[in-house]
């Protein structure tokens, strides 16, 4: 097993350790200095030139490109922009134009919310008795039937990290005649995923979290390659349109993944994540997979020792957790709160949810015990039970 460890090439601040790379990765080492690069060598001094001569125009598809390596994408099927609401609307709308005969998306009500609110928004939109239906998690695969239009999962559970079976669920909903759309979310740079194997039509995923592209970096997207030139974006906006630069008055969709490119890319944020992207050289997610597992499956037995009033809510076997371990606890978010004063940085989801993500580019064995110590004395002495703790002023 190759060692992933490479935290020199991170910024971790003094003092911190870091579990909710989940949520937003911390910065690496090389991106400032490609960050004013792009600023004073490209922006201030090639002015409008930068979009041929930096190769700004291209960013979206080279970046998903390397994306793609970690995600069992070809070269050529991921194209970077959006949040990631956007980029689940337009695999949605796309899926659905698929199956016009059909009037129902299935997800489950463990879905991150914004997939489900961009889910009701196109079906309150697109009207006609479409539908978006909601199962229990475990309910997913036996509710899959010949209504379905699009089956739209989070392989990793948000709040628990419990994982869906990718390749079970996508052959099922295809046995259904069903498209298969995968948020991943929580699984690029987290876990291994090939989605070339799976089959899926869509695949969508963010890049702050577990690739560090930074707050707000651009989202990606892929289509199955047979796909990528009868797919309809549902978005079509001039960057999608097969000649930008001849401004015709209607819309003609770009080559393959192309159109699902919508509006002017995030140049800064792009190259931000193009530059984090290089952590990942030489690097194989069976190894990251491993090491994470390690990492988790120490902490899970520290603190299940240490603290036994903590209840386990992410699954306990491994093979069905991502990357990210979760505990109940009722008061939860004041401990949490407790935790993170005292430089261990996990998060809180409600309602009693306390989230630690590992990530083990950058934190190894050393880490996870220091922080169980820190839960330790935070859980047994009670610290959390301070009014400070209990104000509930966090966004995150
Ligand atoms: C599974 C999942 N889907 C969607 C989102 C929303 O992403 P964005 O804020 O980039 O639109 C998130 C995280 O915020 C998420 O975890
Ligand atoms: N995207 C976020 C943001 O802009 C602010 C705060 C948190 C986030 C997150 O990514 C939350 C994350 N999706 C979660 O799993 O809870």
């Amino acid at each position: 097993m190759a060692n992933v460890l490479r935290k020199e090439q991170f910024i971790l601040p003094e003092g911190v350790i870091y579990l909710d790379g989940n949520s937003l990765g911390p910065m690496p080492k090389n991106v400032p200095a490609r960050l004013s690069g792009v600023m004073n060598d490209e922006w201030a001094q090639m002015l409008i030139g930068g979009w041929n001569k930096a190769g700004w125009m291209a960013q979206p598809t080279n970046v998903g490109t390397s994306i793609g390596r970690l995600i069992g994408a070809a070269a050529g099927s991921v194209v970077m922009g959006d949040t990631l609401s956007v980029k689940v609307y337009q695999a949605l709308a796309a899926g659905v134009k698929m199956r016009p005969e059909r009037r129902v998306i299935l997800s489950d009500k463990g879905n991150f919310p914004s997939d489900l609110y961009m889910a009701e928004g196109l079906v309150g939109l697109l009207g006609q008795g479409y539908e978006l239906r909601t199962v229990a998690p475990e309910d997913v695969a036996t509710s899959i039937t010949d209504e379905i239009a699009v089956v739209m999962l989070t392989e990793v559970d948000y709040r628990t990290g419990r994982m869906h079976d990718m390749q079970a669920l996508t052959k099922l909903a295809h046995d259904a005649g069903a498209v298969m759309v995968w948020d991943l979310a929580h699984s690029a740079g987290a876990i291994p995923v090939d989605l070339a194997a799976s089959n899926c039509e869509f695949a969508v995923g963010c890049t702050y979290k577990y690739l560090n592209g930074g707050p707000g970096a651009p989202a990606f997207i892929y289509v199955r390659p047979d796909l990528a030139d009868t797919a309809e974006p549902a978005l079509s906006g001039w960057l999608g349109h097969a000649n930008p630069f001849d401004f015709d008055l209607h819309y003609t969709p770009g080559k393959g993944i192309e159109r699902m490119r919508v509006g002017t890319p995030p140049v800064l944020q792009m190259a931000a994540l193009e530059e984090a992207m290089k952590v990942w050289d030489g690097v194989d997610m069976a190894d990251v997979r491993r090491a994470s597992l390690d990492l988790q499956e120490q902490f899970i037995k520290e603190v299940e020792q240490a603290v036994p009033q903590l209840e386990l809510a992410s699954p306990r076997d491994p093979q069905a957790r991502g990357s990210q371990v979760s505990f109940r606890f009722e008061h939860g978010y004041a401990a949490m709160q407790a935790v993170i004063d005292r430089g261990v940085i996990g998060d809180f989801r409600a309602p009693d949810i306390m989230r630690f993500g590992f990530t083990p580019l950058y934190l190894d064995a050393a880490d996870v015990t220091a922080a169980v110590a820190v839960i330790e004395d935070v859980m047994t002495n009670a610290l959390w039970d301070d009014p400070k703790y209990k104000v509930r002023g966090r966004v995150t």
